[in-house]
C-alpha cells in the first residue's frame, strides 16, 4: 500500500520538470502519475524544488491548515510551482488541464516520524 508520504510525492513533486511552454505539461502529468483514473481530480499543483527543500518545509512556519488541523507549514521562500485545473472541456476519460507555471509560496501538511509532507494545502 502507498504510503502517505510516497503518495504526496506522486501527486505534487517534480524537482527537475518544468513545463517552460509546455501547455500540455498538466495533460502528460496528470495521467503519468495516475490522478486521472476514475475521474479527472480538479486541481493538482506539482513542485518543481528538490525533495528535501520541500521536505524542511515541515521544520518551517507552523499555520492552520484549511481543514482546521495545526499540521500545516509555509514555506519561508517561493518555490516553482505548476497549478493544473481541468479546463471547462474536459471530458473524461480525456481530462484536458490548463497548466499555470507560478513562484509562490506553499503551504503543505506533515505528519508522521519522520515528520513529512503528507498534503498540498495551498499556495500564496
Ligand atoms: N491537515 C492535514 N493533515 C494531514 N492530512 C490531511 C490534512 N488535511 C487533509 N489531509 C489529507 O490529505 C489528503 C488529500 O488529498 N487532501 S485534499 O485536500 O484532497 C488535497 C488537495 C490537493 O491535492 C489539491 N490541491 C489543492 C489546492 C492547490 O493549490 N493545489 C493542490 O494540489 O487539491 C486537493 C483538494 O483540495 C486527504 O487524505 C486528507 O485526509
Amino acid at each position: 500500500k502507498e504510503s502517505r508520504a510516497m503518495k504526496f510525492q506522486r501527486q505534487h513533486m517534480d524537482p527537475d520538470g518544468y513545463p517552460s511552454n509546455n501547455s500540455n505539461y498538466c495533460n502528460q502529468m496528470m495521467r503519468r502519475r495516475n490522478m486521472t483514473e476514475g475521474r479527472c481530480k480538479p486541481v493538482n499543483t506539482f513542485v518543481h524544488e528538490p525533495l528535501v527543500d520541500v521536505q524542511a518545509i515541515c521544520l518551517q512556519g507552523n499555520i492552520t491548515c484549511k481543514n482546521g488541523q495545526p499540521n500545516c507549514h509555509k514555506s519561508s521562500s517561493s518555490m516553482k510551482i505548476t497549478d493544473c485545473r481541468v479546463t471547462s472541456g474536459s471530458k473524461y476519460p480525456n481530462c484536458a488541464y490548463r497548466t499555470s507555471q507560478k513562484e509562490r509560496h506553499i503551504i503543505v501538511a506533515c505528519e508522521g516520524n519522520p515528520y513529512v509532507p503528507v498534503h498540498f494545502d495551498a499556495s500564496v
